[in-house]
């Protein structure tokens, strides 16, 4: 492959298999079946995978984080199989290039420490920053790509602050180590509805800023169609429709992705509607 057109990402026939059961109730559930997609390097974008509960979406974003091994088939990131990264330093430097969020932004901080903490921590862990004025400054930077401040966020722990926020923050903290790729796990399932749209266009805006692409995984049709450049639909572990998103979405021909489309699609999430986004953004950044 030439420099232009590497695989960010290389998802290739991967299946997971989980036993559960005693001995005699022993049962495979194949969580994941022969999934296969690439991201391309020149070309950052909004990845979806959308799916019901069970689907296998979370199975799927533990391996692409290399918390967990495929049954079967094999996932590269910039053309380096996962199951070889496994020392320390070569897994610090994975995660340099891979960051998650998670679903509850109240889980991702321990409630009895200062949010910037976290934020001074990761800057220690995985860049240069040393000292605390560079660590504020790692912080401040990335704060301010998802529209908060040091300022704001000093000496502040969880409880004192909203849901939206605190994802704000989970993804300024996921930004730090200058990723190439965020895998987001229903990353607005427990925000307040009201500021769905103001974290998802977060997403859009580190792709098109900050080139990072981003996997979005959700159940969510409705930010889903807004900001995706393409996605999957997983039923049971399988892909059952993919391609570019307003192509699926508009037109979906599998019939579970059409029964997905007419039980979920909400009318108040707008097509293309860049003004209302900004107030809705604007008002979100004041909670
Ligand atoms: N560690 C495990 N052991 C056994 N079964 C598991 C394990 N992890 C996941 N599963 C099963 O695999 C299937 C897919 O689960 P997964 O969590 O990946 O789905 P999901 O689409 O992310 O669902 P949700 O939206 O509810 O999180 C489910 O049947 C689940 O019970």
């Amino acid at each position: 492959m030439s420099g232009a057109d590497t695989a960010l990402l290389d998802v290739r026939g991967v299946s997971r298999s989980f036993w559960t059961g005693g001995l005699l109730s022993r049962r495979r559930i194949d969580a994941v079946k022969d999934v296969s997609f690439t991201l391309t390097d020149a070309r950052p974008e909004i990845f979806t995978i959308i799916g019901e509960s069970g689907s296998g979406k979370s199975t799927l974003a533990r391996m692409i984080l290399n918390g967990m091994n495929p049954t079967s088939g094999s996932i590269a990131f910039g053309g380096e199989e996962l199951t070889t990264i496994r020392k320390t330093r070569d897994r610090m430097r994975f995660m340099s290039r891979v960051q998650p969020i998670f679903q509850n932004p109240f889980e991702s901080f321990n409630p009895l420490s200062k949010v910037d903490r976290y934020l001074t921590m990761t800057a220690r862990n995985f860049t240069e920053a040393r000292s605390r004025a560079e660590t504020d400054d790692a912080s401040d930077r990335a704060l301010r790509k998802v529209g908060l401040s040091l300022a704001e966020v000093k000496d502040r722990f969880p409880h004192e602050l909203s849901g939206g926020q605190l994802q704000r923050i989970a993804i300024a903290r996921a930004l730090i180590p200058g990723p190439r790729l965020i895998v987001a796990d229903e990353p607005v399932s427990m925000v307040d509805a009201s500021l769905r749209v103001a974290i998802v266009n977060l997403f859009k805006d580190l792709r098109d800023e900050l080139k990072v692409s981003i996997i979005y995984i959700t159940h969510d049709l409705a930010t889903a169609y807004y900001i995706s450049d393409r996605i999957i639909i997983m039923r049971k572990g399988e892909v059952v429709e993919s391609g570019d998103a307003r192509a699926v979405l508009d037109n979906p021909q599998h019939p579970y992705s059409i029964l997905l489309k007419d039980s979920v699609l909400s009318p108040d999430v707008p097509d293309d509607d860049e003004p209302k986004t900004i107030e809705r953004d604007r008002a979100a950044r004041s909670h």
